[in-house]
């Protein structure tokens, strides 16, 4: 009995505990937001070197204009200290455990500013602007009324004629889509070969022409590349060889091509938004032609590994900030979407451990 009685406790200590852990979250991407306004990673990896430094070395560099000194070391530490604890940064004890010091472990890495001034921080900066913040408080409204996503309720219109409208957050977008899309363009070109025998390739939603470029560049036999999102979203796109940037909406137009590439874009819309840009898309390839969507496709069963949890997080980020019923959808989903839209089959690929590449044929 006793030891009955022990283990409901213990359990009964982890629950309160598991709650507190959930309900003091915020902090984490907050904290996130604040290192990477703060330009810690870049800091710390000067070239490369990644050596462990301390708090006060750390604002030494980020403030040099305060000459070497000026802002709180100690509150620096707590969000590092933090962050360490979810594996951005690893902590080095030492000078017999009274100093703290932060190099960047791999996922730190990844909010390095790279030659070509990307990195996932613009990303995290993205989902932690006002206007995002501002719906993320009204995620009970997509289940009391799912007519309108809470983004909409909190800023009067939806997310894409928002960023529209507001230069800073059209930039931010085009940079964070693509500090996130050319790591994963490098990793699947490495093996995907779906692009082989293609002639003219259409990236729908492409943003700049960051995936475009790349797929081109790899593969040489590709003619021409037409990259097609909004009007403001191709106006700030480089000119780039080989590739014609026209500025439209989906939902009234697609560029005829023998190959259809379209990376995260179908997730933002409904099952009915989806069918209508799938079917254009159909519509606009020849026989034998394929649209290759690369999109987050959920798991069936819910675990807590890090692909489940990344997958289900982004899916309430996308019911909050794009539509109430747009969605992270599973591969039999997608699958039936297709059929709907009038495609034979779909053949799936999971070789990067958040966007799954769905090649959809016509026959
Ligand atoms: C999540 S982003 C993905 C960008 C890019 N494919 C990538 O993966 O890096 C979705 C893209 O769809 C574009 N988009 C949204 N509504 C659109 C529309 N009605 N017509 C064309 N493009 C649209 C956005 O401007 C944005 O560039």
């Amino acid at each position: 009995m006793e030891n009955g009685n022990g283990e409901a406790s213990n359990n009964n200590n982890n629950a309160r505990l598991a709650i507190m852990e959930l309900a003091n979250m915020i902090s984490v991407p907050m904290s996130l937001n604040a290192v990477v306004r703060l330009k810690v990673a870049d800091a710390i990896w000067e070239g490369g070197s990644n050596a462990p430094l301390s708090p006060t070395e750390i604002l030494a560099k980020i403030r040099p204009s305060e000459g070497g000194g000026g802002g709180d070391a100690e509150n620096l530490q707590r969000v590092l200290r933090m962050l360490a604890s979810y594996g951005v940064f690893a902590e080095h004890i030492v000078d017999d455990g009274s100093q703290r010091r932060y190099s960047l472990t791999e996922v730190g890495k990844t909010l390095v500013t790279d030659e070509n001034g990307l990195s996932y921080g613009s990303y995290v900066l993205q989902h932690h602007q006002d206007a995002l913040m501002r719906a993320w408080t009204m995620v009970h409204e997509a289940v009391n009324d799912s007519s309108t996503e809470p983004f909409a309720k909190a800023n009067g219109e939806p997310a894409y004629n928002y960023y529209g409208t507001k230069p800073e957050m059209n930039n931010l977008m085009l940079n964070a889509m693509s500090g996130v899309s050319v790591p994963f363009m490098k990793a699947i070109l490495e093996s995907y070969n779906g692009f082989q025998g293609v002639k003219t390739l259409v990236d729908i939603g492409g943003s700049g022409g960051d995936c475009l470029k790349m797929i081109l560049e790899k593969h040489q036999s590709i003619q021409q590349g037409i990259n097609f999102d909004l009007p403001e979203v191709v106006a700030k796109a480089p000119k780039i060889p080989r590739i014609n940037h026209i500025g439209g909406d989906m939902f009234k137009y697609v560029p005829k091509g023998d190959a259809i590439f379209m990376k995260w874009v179908l997730t933002t819309w409904t099952d009915d938004e989806c069918k209508q840009i799938m079917k254009s898309c159909y519509n606009a390839l020849p026989e034998k032609g394929k649209l290759i969507a690369c999109e987050p496709v959920l798991p069936h069963y819910t675990d807590d590994s890090k692909r489940t949890r990344a997958l289900l997080e982004g899916d309430i980020f996308v019911m909050t900030i794009y539509r109430a019923k747009g969605k992270h959808r599973t591969e039999d989903e997608y699958r039936q979407l297709g059929r709907s839209a009038g495609f034979a089959d779909c053949r799936s690929l999971y070789i990067d451990h958040f966007f799954t590449i769905l090649e959809f044929h016509k026959l």
